[in-house]
């Protein structure tokens, strides 16, 4: 400390008072009693409490008013936020805060520029380093934590909680209380953000009712549990936030369908359009079913016939070449023994670019991004073409090796 304030006193004396801005007012501040510190001029003093480190930032914030107005300039605590989070842009740490809304009284933030305290969201990122994530998908639910790359379990989807009557708040809260007796945490620990599946895609009045009223009960249903701050927000979205991308495409290969989704600085563009598919996880599954049954392959459930997909299939670079190569591979089944699949292994994928492969009458998944892309370049939204050109990936198919790149 003493050797920082040596070097900084070294450098304010060279300085010339007209380009430091020493003995400038200071904003909040009307009488100062920053002391012996007074004669500094105010960028010296940020650069002295950056040098310090933000908790002894927040240490030196309790002295005094003065010192308090000094260190709640944004601008420091920006910088804090960006060096807390080196490998993360600033926008996607921004525009994270603005989906945020924390518990009583029920606060919204608004999706325009934001009035935050950058010191308090600092404090509030320190106190709590990771968050219980529930994605709440069509086919089924995974929970786990931020700070882990996988869920730590599966869970039916609220929808099947209840019976057909029970109003959508019961069945929500009983779905929540299940999934933390699971976890083993109390509600009023730990912040959540829940992932809604995209399952309407238009821009109808009652289709943006709807999605507000489902959120809007997520919301009270958490709040109601004392969840401390809630972000729930669209699969897609949030898989473009996972990727460190606030504008892009999202493809969501889910359950039953995929849907493409463009989004500019964390907004979905339904106007530009969301493309949707009909070809979902369920499809390859069935199809690779189908193949097997062919072949007279005899297996135990649906379930051997996953486990199978998920460790043998790919997606080919190029289907007629892979056609003529030799592709058979062996994968072990518990209690059922050893199954070899060949060309099933890439055609199995393929239906996600040649849908009626499986009877299936829609586009091919390269189709609708193509025409995704096409969308967002005439609809001319952002003087910078390229937003629309960075495609994430998401949904359990989506580890289908190949699918991103080359597999091999
Ligand atoms: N490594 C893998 N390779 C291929 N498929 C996989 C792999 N891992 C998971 N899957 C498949 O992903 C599917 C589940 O996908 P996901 O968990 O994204 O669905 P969901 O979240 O319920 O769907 P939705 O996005 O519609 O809500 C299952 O059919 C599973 O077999």
């Amino acid at each position: 400390m003493a050797t920082i304030l040596r070097k900084i006193a070294e450098l304010a004396s060279n300085r010339t008072p007209s380009s430091t801005g020493a003995g400038r007012e200071r904003a909040g501040s009307p009488q100062s009693s920053l002391g012996a510190f007074e004669n500094l001029p105010e960028d010296v003093l940020v650069q002295i409490l950056w040098l310090l480190g933000p908790k002894d930032a927040m240490r030196m914030s309790l002295v005094c008013k003065s010192w308090r107005s000094l260190v709640s300039d944004d601008h420091l605590w920006i910088a804090f936020l960006k060096n807390q989070s080196r490998n993360q842009p600033w926008e996607s740490i921004f525009f994270a805060e603005t989906h945020l809304r924390f518990g009583c009284p029920i606060q919204t933030l608004s999706s325009e520029v934001p009035e935050l305290s950058f010191m308090s969201i600092y404090s509030q990122r320190e106190q709590v380093p990771g968050a219980v994530i529930i994605d709440g998908g069509s086919g089924y639910c995974k929970y786990g934590w931020s700070k882990y790359d996988c869920p730590s379990g599966r869970s039916a989807t609220f929808l099947e909680f209840g019976n057909i009557e029970s109003p959508m708040h019961a069945r929500l809260r009983h779905f929540f209380a299940t999934i933390y007796s699971r976890m083993q945490v109390k509600p009023s620990t730990q912040p959540i953000v829940v992932s809604i599946p995209i399952c309407h895609y238009d821009d109808t009045e009652s289709a943006k009712a709807s999605r507000r009223q489902l959120k809007e009960a997520i919301y009270s249903t958490l709040f109601e549990m004392h969840v401390p701050a809630v972000c729930a927000i669209n699969q897609a979205t949030l898989s473009l936030y996972a990727a460190r991308r606030t504008s892009g495409i999202a493809v969501n290969i889910g359950f039953q369908a995929t849907s493409i989704v463009p989004i500019l600085h964390g907004k979905v563009m339904r106007k530009v359009g969301v493309e949707v598919t009909g070809i979902g996880a369920l499809k390859l599954t069935g199809f690779l079913r189908e193949l097997m049954q062919q072949k007279n392959m005899s297996f135990e459930s649906l379930y051997t016939v996953r486990t199978l997909k998920e460790n043998l299939c790919y997606v080919a670079a190029d289907y007629q070449a892979e056609l003529r190569r030799n592709t058979e591979a062996s994968c072990e089944v518990l209690r059922e023994g050893s199954f070899t699949l060949s060309k099933e292994r890439f055609q199995t994928g393929e239906i996600l670019f040649q849908p009626r492969m499986a009877g299936v009458q829609t586009m091919g998944l390269h189709q609708a991004v193509a025409l995704c892309m096409d969308h967002c370049h005439a609809a001319e939204l952002n003087a910078d073409d390229t937003w629309f050109k960075t495609v994430v990936l998401s949904g359990g198919t989506a580890c289908l090796p190949g699918l991103a790149g080359p597999k091999f």
